[in-house]
């Protein structure tokens, strides 16, 4: 079950500039998770616990429950060792050292609003988060969970770029579900073992950015005419909604993003730990289109994003999928970054 997440550990030391890093043979790992008390932080901090690569997991909310939150995980006969804060006062010591900060801090969607309705909220947290890596671990990479993803990473990189400490390859906005949906939704089309489907799923996360290239899954999906491949894409971009509406007020998804959230918490840290060839798509700073930021595979190592790696060749009907999505993308690209510059 665990074998595409938690890959064997690799044994070799790396140096990657970050201060108080080991310089033992074995690197140790610090992960922090920032909004660890919440429908995603708790099922992910559960699967980050048994992580072999991870010797410290710090786990960060505002809600009271942290502290017990840490020591209920720190009974899990596992080797990290997890460390609960709560509140903004103990914000930096949580953050300090940290080789990965993973963020689900923020408000979920309820039924009828769009993940652009999460912004007013959800921005200024991110902004307070970016504010403190910068001061305290500015050579940490953060994986960046909270809506709206498209406009969240612009200002993250903005606070971090107003700090001077800002590094395009060590900032990510978190796509992996939209990925391991194609891979699920494919899996059950061809009657296969959906962890030996790959697809890369480009662009954005929200509506119309999610661009499922199903024209390089592998498998391809065995659907006999277009309307099937429109109506699947229609779905993989639609499915954070299907969750919404089937919780019927209880929040969106959480155990599958916790679970897609331990998938690029684990290739990040494969990479940091010398690891290569470790791909994933994610949403980074990019030239490959007139949106600023996209997300499309990469290659990840030592210092994050390694080496990008394109979107490859699209066909039409993809091709009109990227033209409806940029315009979006850049709406929400500038909605980041101007409300880091007011
Ligand atoms: N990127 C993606 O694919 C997905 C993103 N999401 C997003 O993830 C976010 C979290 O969702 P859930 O875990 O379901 O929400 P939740 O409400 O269950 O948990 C959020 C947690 O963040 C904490 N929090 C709030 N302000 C904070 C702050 N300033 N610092 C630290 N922690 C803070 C809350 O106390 C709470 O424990 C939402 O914005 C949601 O839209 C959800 C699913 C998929
Ligand atoms: O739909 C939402 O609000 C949460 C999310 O991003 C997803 O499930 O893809």
């Amino acid at each position: 079950m665990f074998s595409r997440v938690l890959k064997p550990v690799a044994t070799v030391a790396v140096q990657n500039g970050a201060k108080n890093f080991s310089t033992s043979s074995e690197l140790k790992m610090k992960v922090m998770v920032a909004g660890a008390s919440g429908g995603i932080g708790q099922p992910l901090s559960l699967l980050l616990k048994q992580n072999p690569l991870i010797s410290q997991l710090a786990l960060y909310d505002i809600a009271p429950v942290t502290p017990g939150v840490a020591v209920d995980l720190s009974h899990m006969d596992t080797p990290a060792k997890v460390l609960g804060y709560k509140g903004p006062e103990e914000l930096a010591c949580a953050v300090a050292d940290s080789h990965v900060i993973v963020v689900p801090a923020g408000v979920p969607r309820k039924p009828g609003m769009t993940r652009d309705d999460l912004f007013n909220v959800n921005a200024s947290i991110v902004r307070d988060l970016a504010e403190c890596v910068a001061k305290n671990a500015p050579k940490a990479i953060m994986c960046i969970i909270t809506n709206p993803v498209n406009s969240m990473v612009p200002i993250a990189s903005e606070v971090l770029k107003k700090n001077g400490v800002y590094d395009p390859n060590r900032v990510l906005g978190v796509t992996t579900l939209d990925v391991v949906r194609a891979c699920s939704f494919i899996g059950t089309i061809n009657g296969v073992d959906p962890r030996c489907v790959t697809i890369p799923v480009i662009g954005g996360h929200s509506g119309v950015t999610i661009i499922p290239v199903l024209s390089q899954a592998n498998p391809a999906p065995k659907l006999t005419d277009q309307s099937k491949i429109e109506a699947l894409t229609k779905r993989i971009q639609e499915a954070g909604t299907e969750v919404v509406k089937a919780k019927a007020g209880g929040g969106s998804a959480t155990l599958s993003m916790a679970w897609a959230g331990a998938r690029i918490a684990n290739a990040v840290l494969r990479g940091l730990k010398g690891e290569e060839n470790v791909v994933e798509c994610a949403y980074v700073k990019s030239d490959l289109t007139e949106a600023k930021y996209f997300a499309n595979p990469l290659c990840f190592g030592k210092n994050g994003v390694a080496k990008n790696l394109g979107y490859g060749k699209l066909n039409a009907y993809e091709q009109q999928l990227l033209k409806a999505a940029i315009p979006e993308l850049k709406k929400n690209i500038e909605t980041g970054e101007k409300f880091v510059s007011k």
